[in-house]
């Protein structure tokens, strides 16, 4: 059975990036997908958006939306303090078990909670099967259709407090125009736009990020 790209990217690692380095494990990925084959990881130059919002922030408790292989779940927990965690969600079991090998060869699984399932049925369980208070930081990258039904549920399920911090990926291509209008329009939010690049192409994106106000 031939192999996924997934897999390829995976293979690409494991061969040309150093066990325990995430940051040879996000050049490796970065170098397969700008040079073999394109794929949807944020990418360096809206990564370098991803690395200042959580050097910013510090997050004690982060959440991803859209693990896929992993990519900015490393990026993410290379960066966390001794303590911090990620809980990464993903909904698809080939790209879970791509991105836990990912997560494992950068070193960084003992900050990753690697997730699997959809998002409707593991957000309501945060506080009390992952022991989750309130998020400080969601990085959202998942199916541009769930921005806006995820953040309010985030909402109810009462996971976000005064100051805690959105990002989502994707606000330009392939775009996310009823989050855009859901998230500035709410009073509740402040927002801003961080202009960009579609990762690996010389297309524009942009990220957004939106912080709770309470
Ligand atoms: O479609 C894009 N991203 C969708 C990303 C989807 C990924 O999020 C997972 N997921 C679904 N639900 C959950 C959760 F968490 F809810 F359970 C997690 C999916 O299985 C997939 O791995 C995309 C597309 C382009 N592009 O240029 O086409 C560029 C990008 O940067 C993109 O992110
Ligand atoms: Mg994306």
């Amino acid at each position: 059975m031939n192999q996924s790209k997934e897999q390829r990217i995976l293979n690409f690692v494991l061969q040309n990036a150093v066990r325990g380095d995430p940051c040879s494990v996000i050049d490796a990925i970065d170098t397969y997908c700008s040079q073999k084959e394109w794929a949807m990881n944020v990418g360096n130059e809206k990564g370098l958006i991803l690395d200042k919002t959580v050097e910013e922030i510090n997050p004690s408790v982060a959440l991803e939306l859209g693990t896929y292989c992993g990519y900015s779940a490393v990026r993410i927990a290379r960066l966390l303090k001794a303590g911090a965690r990620l809980l990464t969600v993903e909904f698809n079991p080939e790209f879970a078990a791509i991105a836990k090998q990912m997560i494992e060869f950068a070193g960084v699984q003992d900050k990753v909670t690697l997730i699997e399932g959809p998002s409707e049925e593991i957000i309501p369980q945060l506080k009390k099967k992952y022991e989750v208070d309130t998020l400080d930081f969601v990085f959202v990258d998942h199916w541009k259709d769930r921005y806006t039904p995820d953040t309010i549920l985030l909402q109810e399920c009462s996971l976000l407090r005064k100051g805690s911090v959105l990002l989502a990926d994707n606000i330009i291509v392939p775009g996310a125009p009823e989050f855009v209008n859901y998230i500035r329009n709410n009073p509740r939010f402040q927002c801003t736009n961080y202009p960009s690049h579609l990762e690996y192409m010389k297309v524009q994106d942009a990220m957004e990020k939106a912080v709770f106000l309470g």
